[in-house]
């Protein structure tokens, strides 16, 4: 602001010198005249007021380079929220991205920002002659007759050299002096709405340089087409200078042709110019008067007609100047020379200090219109982007805290149901353990209680054996192996008969029930899976008797024996083992052969080769034998006792009972000695095997029950190790909600600057007025 307030328009070391206050006659000029000079002579205390455009416009470019790396930052992060997490909509990633574009547009308008001024007047009233003494060079042409055919819009150029642009080309023409240009210009076959643009160095033209662009129109008398000129050429104009001839009345047209303005633009910044004022210095004494007369026409036109300023506003408006004169005087003083020398007519200085005092208002006003008009509408809708933005990530970080706070809840009990499960799971487990390890006790204990029963009914199974006995090798080699299947199979009936029962449904039930327990361990939509690991079919124990390897050392003894003989009484009373021990103790005779098998035939009328072996022995050996000579002592002594009448009879009935005994040793006699020898035989070997067969029968159910506990805590192990996925999934998440938080409260807070920003440039640069 202070430029504005600050400004003084100075006149350089030669001007300020050169100039004599020696004109004081008209009031509204000493008044002027007055004020300029108090300004005049004010300390260069600031910048041209175009410098407030020219910061206004690198402060709101800076800012908005920052609103567009933080619009681009925004829609990186929005992008990057996944719209299944419902933190962010769509819409809102979408707006974010239009606000991508806007910006991107904002910031090529205010690039391209400058204030644009336009002069308007009749064809000769000196508008050419204006723009060059406001640029203090003779840049475009100017003469007697109309010269300026078309729009020319000076603006500043960053190369060394001056040229100009056509609408139609893009390839630039030099252009040297001004007759040059005007050659160039007259050359074209340019439209009067058409438009060159002439650009000179800006670093030679301080107006150029602070980014003003000066338009010359031709003269508005001269062209029907007034509509199409402002269309094209007026709506973004910031200033309006109407360029009058102070010799003459303002005509009808140029009051027209800003009526035409007024009506299409909103309150337009209009300067009149009185140009040539110089002329009225030839004739002084109406020189009040005649200003008087303009004054009040020009009040009356801006502030009645047009309503475009106020009474007192006015006052800034209007300027009685001499463009020629302003303009050879900077020549002048560019050459060295006094201003004045450039004087026309009397009351230069006046005239000099009324032009600066234009100059002045028409910066500020320039520049004050430029920065409102073109940064104004760019910073509310930076404003208004920035709001939605901060709008978004609020809402996105209190969703993210929302989802955080759920998730985190979500994790608390995922995280304690799954602790609850293990260690429910690891009690079970023992329990399960311990159910298992005593239902196999008690399998095996009715195992081993079933067989020993039926090995005790052993010979119930085996006579209800009822095959062809023959005692043929053959044959009887047949019959064993069908009596060991009919043992197996009748063992294994009777066991499963006694047991499956039992042991099926106490293994059923303790798997229903080792479901049950772990079911409520799970979540409702496992539990059917548990059920599903029930086996279809229903347990049975395999008894797996093999009497045919059991029984393979079975070895019949089917040869005749006298129960009264000696052999048979040794077996009776010393018992088989004893009998064995004497029957080895007793050498046998050499010569006497192993008696076949076979020669039963033979048998049949010799007495068994056992009884004999022994009375051949002791035949044989009582001779040389001591212990013979006592059994025949002993005989005679039973001699001479009882009589030989005695042991005739007793001789005879032992014979009679052999002969009995050895008639009756039939088949069927052979098949009952087979059998209680089979029973005798197995019963000893099914003893041996009672504690492997139940504990294999145990081990059936330990497997089946551990299969059943193995698969259900795989069912678990998969439910926790899901649980587990779900922890981390869920920390994960978790995670980038954090992230999510941490980064839409920085954006927030960015929003914030940006917008203090935006504020501070509003209050800094456009709301001067207030
Ligand atoms: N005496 C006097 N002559 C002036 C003044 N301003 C301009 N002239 C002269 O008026 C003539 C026309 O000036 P221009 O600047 O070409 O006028 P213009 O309005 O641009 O004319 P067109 O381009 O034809 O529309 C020139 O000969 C100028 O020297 C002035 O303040 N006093």
């Amino acid at each position: 602001m202070a430029g504005y307030l600050n400004r003084s328009h100075l006149l350089s070391p030669v001007e300020s010198k050169s100039l004599s206050l020696d004109d004081k006659s008209d009031s509204f000029l000493a008044t002027r005249t007055e004020m300029t000079t108090s300004v005049c002579w004010l300390p260069d205390v600031g910048d041209s007021p175009l410098k407030i455009f020219v910061l206004a416009k690198k402060k709101i470019n800076d800012v908005f380079v920052g609103i567009q790396s933080y619009v681009e930052e925004s829609n990186k992060f929005l992008s990057s929220i996944k719209v299944e997490s419902n933190i962010v909509s769509e819409q809102l990633v979408k707006e974010t991205s239009n606000f991508r574009e806007r910006i991107t547009g904002i910031r090529d308008v205010l690039t391209r920002d400058h204030m644009k001024v336009v002069f308007f007047g009749r064809t000769s009233n000196g508008k050419s002659t204006v723009i060059n003494a406001l640029l203090q060079d003779k840049i475009l042409p100017s003469g007697l007759g109309h010269t300026t055919n078309c729009f020319l819009q000076v603006e500043g150029g960053d190369t060394p050299e001056p040229y100009l642009l056509t609408e139609d080309s893009n390839d630039p023409q030099n252009v040297q002096s001004v007759a040059q240009l005007a050659h160039a210009l007259n050359s074209e076959k340019l439209g009067d709405s058409s438009l060159v643009r002439i650009l000179w160095p800006k670093e030679k033209y301080p107006l150029l340089r602070d980014d003003v662009v000066l338009v010359d129109s031709p003269g508005i008398d001269v062209s029907p087409n007034l509509d199409e000129w402002i269309d094209k050429h007026c709506l973004n104009a910031d200033v309006f200078v109407l360029v009058a001839n102070a010799e003459s009345t303002l005509m009808l047209t140029e009051k027209n042709f800003f009526h035409k303005v007024s009506e299409r633009l909103s309150k337009p910044n209009i300067f009149i110019l009185n140009n040539r004022w110089d002329a009225s210095a030839f004739e002084p004494e109406f020189l009040e008067r005649v200003r008087k007369q303009h004054l009040d026409r020009t009040i009356a036109f801006l502030v009645d007609e047009l309503h475009v300023c106020t009474r007192l506003e006015v006052e800034d408006r209007v300027f009685f100047v001499s463009a020629r004169e302003m303009l050879q005087a900077r020549l002048k003083i560019k050459q060295g020379l006094a201003p004045h020398t450039g004087a026309l007519a009397d009351g230069f200085q006046n005239r000099y200090f009324e032009f600066q005092d234009f100059e002045r208002k028409f910066e500020e006003c320039l520049s004050k219109s430029a920065v409102k008009t073109k940064f104004e509408q760019h910073t509310q809708q930076g404003k208004a982007i920035i709001k939605a933005l901060q709008h978004i990530m609020e809402l996105t970080f209190e969703n993210s805290h929302k989802k955080k706070k759920e998730k985190m809840e979500l994790r608390k009990e995922h995280k304690e149901r799954l602790e609850f499960t293990q260690q429910q799971l690891r009690l079970l487990t023992d329990e399960v353990k311990h159910h298992i390890g005593h239902l196999v006790h008690k399998v095996e204990q009715q195992v081993a209680k079933a067989l020993n029963e039926e090995i005790h009914r052993l010979n119930v199974l085996v006579n209800e054996f009822e095959r062809p006995f023959h005692p043929d090798n053959l044959v009887l080699s047949v019959y064993k192996k069908e009596l060991h299947t009919h043992v197996e199979e009748g063992l294994g009936s009777n066991l499963r008969s006694r047991l499956s029962n039992t042991v099926a449904m106490n293994v059923e039930s303790s798997q229903k029930e080792m479901i049950a327990r772990m079911s409520s361990l799970l979540p409702q939509e496992h539990r059917q899976q548990m059920t599903n690991i029930m086996p279809r079919h229903n347990f049975e124990v395999l008894y797996r008797i093999n009497c045919d390897s059991l029984c393979s050392d079975f070895q019949e003894d089917l040869e005749f024996q006298f129960s009264l003989g000696l052999v048979s009484l040794m077996k009776r009373f010393l018992g088989p083992r004893n009998t064995k021990r004497a029957k080895e103790t007793i050498p046998r005779p050499i010569g006497i052969a192993h008696q076949s098998p076979n020669a039963e035939v033979k048998q049949f009328f010799q007495p068994s080769s056992d009884y004999l072996s022994i009375v051949q022995q002791i035949a044989l050996v009582s001779p040389t034998s001591q212990t013979a000579v006592g059994t025949l002592a002993v005989g005679g002594f039973l001699v001479r006792t009882v009589g030989w009448k005695v042991i005739i009879l007793t001789a005879g009935i032992y014979g009679l009972l052999y002969a009995y005994e050895w008639l009756t040793w039939t088949n069927k006699a052979k098949e009952r000695a087979f059998k209680k020898q089979y029973v005798n035989h197995t019963t000893r070997k099914l003893k041996l095997i009672v504690d492997l067969t139940s504990a294999n029968c145990s081990h059936q159910v330990q497997q089946e029950l551990s299969s059943t506990f193995a698969r259900l805590c795989q069912l678990i192990d998969e439910v926790v190790s899901e649980m587990q996925g779900v922890i981390r999934r869920l920390d994960t998440e978790v995670e980038n909600l954090d992230e999510c938080l941490a980064m839409s409260r920085i954006l927030r807070n960015k929003a914030g600057y940006l917008m203090s920003e935006l504020e501070t440039f509003s209050q800094q640069y456009l709301q001067y007025d207030q």
